[in-house]
């Protein structure tokens, strides 16, 4: 990923591109790569070095705001009903995530907003993401690192045993694209897949079970895949975590709002479940110090789509969207609006 100073560069595009629709980056300064501006594209980009944040450019000038026709937003800025407001002219959102539970769907639906997503560009990342945290936690790799490393006699290795993953019956919550990477690869485990999703589905041959609270019962793994909504808030709550028992792993890759974190805290330290491996958190940046103490828990900085492989492909899907949206074409990755 590569950051840059674009402004001259913006000032004199602006002199040539009063009349292309207008796409504000709503990114962190690290995101700033995703559009460099150039001459070939049918839209013309404000704020390519990601500063200011869309509140402050409007601020500077509220002319601005009825020039937006597209916004570009990451997950650090939510985009809400009240800034959707500010914004009478937006007709597109695209964020460059798999999740979009920070983009305030319903109300895009209402004024007709289209909303683009990244599509499957980090499903392997994220699978193998899982599958790491779900080893690391059964295996206890990054325990056994602490271990070594704290250790002050080198001569007692008297280090607690792991569990085996082979064979294990894992329960996927969330069958698209990511959950079916985790299947693919978990099937090489000789693990025993079932899963749980808004729909059976007929290209799917693994058991299907039609509540999370039915798939904890019959498995000793819950690997979190699914979008975060309405529907799927705390769908891992503490019925769930007693019925996948005392042995039992979650894995979350999917979003922190997804378990109730204060029940899977007094789970894990109460032993009513055997271990996490957590990507999310239910109010990230905060993780609860809690965790930090355990060590059946493995703990990840949301970093599941963190490969610089997938993220040097932003860019081609971010331009291909505007290109296809300003050209009059459907969108190439849409969200759901649900
Ligand atoms: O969590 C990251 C994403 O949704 O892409």
């Amino acid at each position: 990923m590569t950051e840059q100073n674009n402004s001259n560069s913006s000032n004199e595009e602006s002199q040539n591109n009063n009349n292309l629709p207008k796409v504000f980056l709503h990114v962190p300064p690290k995101f700033s790569f995703v559009l460099p501006p150039n001459p070939s594209h049918n839209f013309h980009i404000l704020n390519p070095g990601g500063l200011p944040s869309l509140h402050q450019f409007i601020a500077a000038d509220p002319h601005h705001a009825s020039s937006i026709a597209a916004i570009v937003c990451s997950n650090v800025y939510p985009v809400t009903a009240d800034l959707l407001q500010l914004l009478p002219s937006l007709r597109l959102i695209f964020t460059p995530t798999a999740g979009t539970d920070h983009v305030d769907l319903s109300e895009c639906r209402r004024r007709e907003i289209q909303v683009a997503g990244i599509g499957n560009l980090f499903s392997e990342d994220v699978a193998d993401m899982a599958v790491g945290l779900l080893i690391d936690v059964s295996r206890k790799i990054s325990a056994a690192d602490r271990f070594l490393r704290t250790q002050l006699q080198p001569s007692s290795w008297d280090f607690p045993l792991g569990s085996k993953l082979t064979g294990k019956k894992i329960g996927i919550v969330g069958m698209g694209k990511i959950g079916s990477e985790v299947a693919k690869r978990l099937e090489a485990f000789s693990c025993k897949i079932s899963y749980n999703s808004r729909n059976k589905k007929s290209s799917i041959s693994h058991p299907f079970y039609s509540s999370v609270l039915e798939l904890a019962t019959n498995t000793n793994v819950l690997i979190l895949c699914c979008a975060l909504n309405d529907e799927t808030r705390h769908i891992v709550n503490k019925q769930v975590m007693l019925a996948l028992g005392k042995g039992g792993i979650i894995v979350n890759v999917g979003r922190g709002g997804l378990i109730d974190e204060n029940e899977l805290l007094r789970c894990l330290i109460d032993g009513e479940i055997g271990g996490a491996g957590l990507d999310v958190f239910e109010n990230e940046p905060h993780v609860p110090k809690e965790l930090f103490s355990l060590d059946n828990v493995v703990l990840s900085p949301h970093a599941a789509v963190l490969t610089s492989e997938s993220f040097n492909g932003i860019s081609k899907v971010v331009e291909e969207n505007l290109k296809a949206f300003f050209s009059n074409k459907p969108l190439i990755t849409p969200a759901m609006l649900v």
